[in-house]
């Protein structure tokens, strides 16, 4: 990869050890897929913060830097909310080394803000062609597919080497060959609302981690190309997709049927509903989770208008980032006037405070390929209605 003399000097440690290996990691990513060289990216979005997922070896890595970011980055989602982790039922000590690691990550000028939805957020708009280092893969997608904008599914060391540096090596998802479309997927029957979530963890399974192209008979809003994403990059590695005549580069760019096809019917979306994830059928969800990815504002007011009146009886946490919930304050009123939680910068996956209950019923296909596993609890989806009316919001 050819390096600017710069480059090299960092790469040398004349810009200090942090720099050199973040340099030495960004080179090594180029080398291996065969990047001509590194480009500027505007933003910078880092997984790795719960300390559920990062453990000790996590935060001792990110304690080691020092220096500062060269572009605005931000964090994914931490382990509880930073303002109201006692509600959530999380303990002190775990408490203590989340504080840590975010000030860890803020010590080297990154925004505290924890979210998977930057892209909601004042600084971190991406544009058409924009060439960004986000790592959260719900986030990598709606930037690929939705704005159209070019990142890799980074790890949180790269993602982090990128901001430190400015830049990310120039391969993948930023090259237009790797953004054609090398499957179809045709789906004819009307979708709604968590619909999208229950095909996007269909078609990841089939799709794994080629482009896909939908021919859609619905017409998908922002928030149901998110759900449809974020499933399809958890039950497969889809990074970028796109929808005909709906995301932008299939607008601009006239790109061929691909030869590989898949087709998928009303009745497999049907029975995505029907399964418990990890667990038996008879088991009773007890908690409902929604905002898998983090909602948005037009997200929050649906669930404030299906909730007005009711009281939730069971746990429902509806997940968001702090400037969204902030900027929407009589919002996040309305729905906790039911009982409902609204939690920042956190979610139902990363945070140990789902662990210990039985069943979880979600509206994101996302949450339901990964709550299993990563908490331990069984899973179902349903509609947004479904999982207000499961914990009691029927009355
Ligand atoms: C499941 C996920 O959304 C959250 C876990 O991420 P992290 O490594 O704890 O930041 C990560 C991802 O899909 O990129
Ligand atoms: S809410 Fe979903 S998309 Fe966002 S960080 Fe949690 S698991 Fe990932």
């Amino acid at each position: 990869m050819h390096l600017t003399k710069e480059e090299e000097r960092t790469l040398n440690g004349e810009d200090g050890e942090t720099l050199q290996k973040a340099m030495e990691i960004l080179v090594a990513l180029g080398d291996i897929y065969g990047a001509d060289s590194l480009i500027p990216v505007k933003s910078a979005q880092i997984a790795g913060v719960s300390y559920k997922t990062i453990g000790d070896a996590g935060l001792e890595w990110i304690s080691d830097l020092n220096g500062k970011v060269k572009v605005p980055s931000i964090l994914n989602p931490a382990g509880m909310d930073m303002q109201r982790w006692k509600d959530m039922g999380i303990e002190p000590d775990f408490a203590e080394k989340q504080v840590e690691v975010i000030k860890a990550y803020e010590s080297l000028g990154i925004r505290s803000m924890c979210t998977c939805t930057p892209y909601y957020l004042e600084g971190f708009s991406a544009t058409y062609g924009d060439h960004l280092a986000w790592s959260e893969s719900s986030a990598v997608s709606y930037a690929n597919s939705v704005i159209g904008a070019r990142t890799n599914r980074e790890g949180g060391p790269s993602a982090l080497s990128a901001a430190l540096v400015g830049k990310t090596a120039n391969y993948g998802y930023h090259l237009d060959e790797n953004r054609v479309p090398t499957v179809s997927v045709t789906v004819e029957c009307e979708l709604l609302g968590s619909d999208y979530g229950a095909l996007g963890y269909l078609a990841g399974k089939d799709v794994g981690n080629r482009v896909p192209i939908f021919y859609m008979a619905s017409t998908p809003s922002s928030d149901n190309l998110k759900a449809l994403g974020a499933a399809m990059a958890a039950s497969g590695a889809v990074a970028l997709y796109h929808v005909e005549d709906i995301t932008p580069e299939a607008q601009k760019v006239s790109f061929a049927n691909p030869e590989d096809r898949i087709v998928i019917e009303r009745s497999q979306i049907d029975e995505v509903y029907e399964e418990v994830i990890g667990g038996t059928d008879d088991l009773e969800c007890d908690i409902a989770a929604v905002g898998c990815p983090h909602c948005s504002a037009d997200e929050l007011e649906n669930i404030a208008r299906l909730l007005e009146g009711k009281g939730i009886e069971k746990e429902l946490w509806v997940c968001t980032s702090r400037e969204v919930a902030e900027k929407n304050a009589e919002l996040v009123k309305q729905i906790e006037q039911s009982g409902a939680k609204v939690l920042c910068d956190t979610c139902m996956v990363v945070s140990p405070a789902t662990e210990g209950h039985n069943c979880m019923m979600v509206n994101s296909g996302k949450a339901l390929a990964y709550v299993p596993g990563m908490c331990k609890v069984a899973a179902k989806i349903g509609s947004l209605e479904e999982c207000i009316k499961k914990v009691g919001g029927d009355n």
